[in-house]
């Protein structure tokens, strides 16, 4: 099983002292890819703490380090769904907890963004780079773990997150009391299997008639609608970033997806189109992903926050971008060049 050797965990303690976040680290702006993967541990500790979690919680430095890189090593190096998408998404909490001030306006509570910030590390702990259908019609393991409840891949990811806390050194919760521990991992479930896309789009009407009514501060289900919200946001935060950031990372999105679909084809199974690295057009389909579910999580996000809309502003930005490349591929697709390498 995964190991995390006592070296690793005072080298982290060290960086850490010589650390304060570096300047635009809290900006929505500012692209956690930039970071040093040996920096990334560094960085969470310091941005639980800037949060006032680390006081808040009594989270202790060593077993929050020591559960940190239990968690960095429990991602594969798949190329999107790796330890750099876990840390984008965990740092994109960091921006909104910060800049919406939702602990103190009220919107959360400090348990619930504890919780939040935790769920987007481990969101998609041990993830293959492949989709949740993908289990089911090739019958992996996990379909047979899982497949009865749905969110196949999300319940492993919620599986693999429990595993690390019970594992000697790392329940970083330890301070909290019996009914606080139950409230959070309560959270960290729902957090968890409501990164699964199917889950997003089945609550989004509900979210949109949330946003147009009026965040009501009283409402269970507003609450939990709105946390929902922010974990989809932070999945989807790479597209909130400058163009750069946006296209490679639907570079790396395409490549998962090229890999399942030559599986697929292997087993001779039909991939989807988007999975087919023969038929897919990427600035098409990024238009669709942009338009379909991207831009109108933003807009709601936007219409609860106002200091949300540059998030949105970016992200209907980047499609237009899509828009421009897609008209420069039709011309390209003429010449008979297929869609990766005429993005390299
Ligand atoms: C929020 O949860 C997830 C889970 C898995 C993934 Cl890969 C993503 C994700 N993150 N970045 C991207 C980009 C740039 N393009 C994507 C294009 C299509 C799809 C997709 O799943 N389409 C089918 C569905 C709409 C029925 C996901 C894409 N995606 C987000
Ligand atoms: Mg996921
Ligand atoms: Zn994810």
């Amino acid at each position: 099983h995964m190991q995390v050797h006592p070296e690793d965990v005072s080298r982290v303690l060290n960086c850490e002292r010589a650390h304060d976040l570096m300047p635009e680290i809290d900006l929505f702006y500012f692209s956690p890819r930039k970071i040093e993967e040996s920096e990334c541990v560094c960085y969470c500790v310091e941005m639980f703490d800037d949060l006032g979690l680390v006081q808040q919680w009594q989270l202790k430095r060593d077993t929050l380090t020591r559960f940190l890189l239990f968690v960095k090593k429990g991602y594969r190096d798949a190329p999107y769904h790796n330890w750099y998408h876990a840390f984008s998404v965990f740092h994109f909490s960091y921006l909104v907890i910060k800049n919406l001030r939702l602990v103190e306006r009220g919107f959360i509570s400090s348990l619930e963004a504890l919780a939040f910030m935790v769920s987007c590390l481990c969101h998609d702990l041990d993830h293959r780079g492949t989709t949740n259908s993908f289990q089911m019609q090739s019958g992996t393991e996990l379909a047979s773990l899982y497949s009865s409840e749905g969110s196949v891949m999300e319940r492993h990811h919620l599986a693999q997150a429990l595993c690390i806390l019970n594992t000697d050194g790392c329940n970083i919760f330890d301070g909290l009391t019996g009914e606080q521990y139950g409230k959070c991992l309560d959270l960290i479930r729902d957090l968890i299997l409501a990164t699964d896309l199917a889950h997003h789009i089945r609550l989004v009407q509900d979210q949109e008639k949330m946003a147009s009514e009026g965040f009501d501060m009283n409402s269970t289900q507003h609450r939990q609608l709105l946390l929902f919200l922010l974990m989809t946001c932070a999945d989807l935060s790479d597209q909130t970033k400058d163009w750069k950031v946006s296209r490679t990372t639907a570079d790396l999105v395409y490549q998962e997806f090229f890999s399942q679909g030559d599986l697929e084809k292997a087993m001779g199974n039909a991939p989807l189109e988007m999975m087919d690295r023969e038929k897919a057009r990427i600035p098409d389909l990024q238009i669709q992903f942009l338009s379909h579910i991207v831009c109108p999580v933003f807009k709601i996000l936007a219409q609860l926050f106002p200091e949300a809309d540059c998030l949105l502003q970016s992200t209907v930005k980047n499609r237009h971008c899509w828009e421009q490349a897609s008209a420069f591929f039709a011309r390209k697709w003429e010449s008979g060049h297929s869609s990766l390498d005429i993005l390299r």
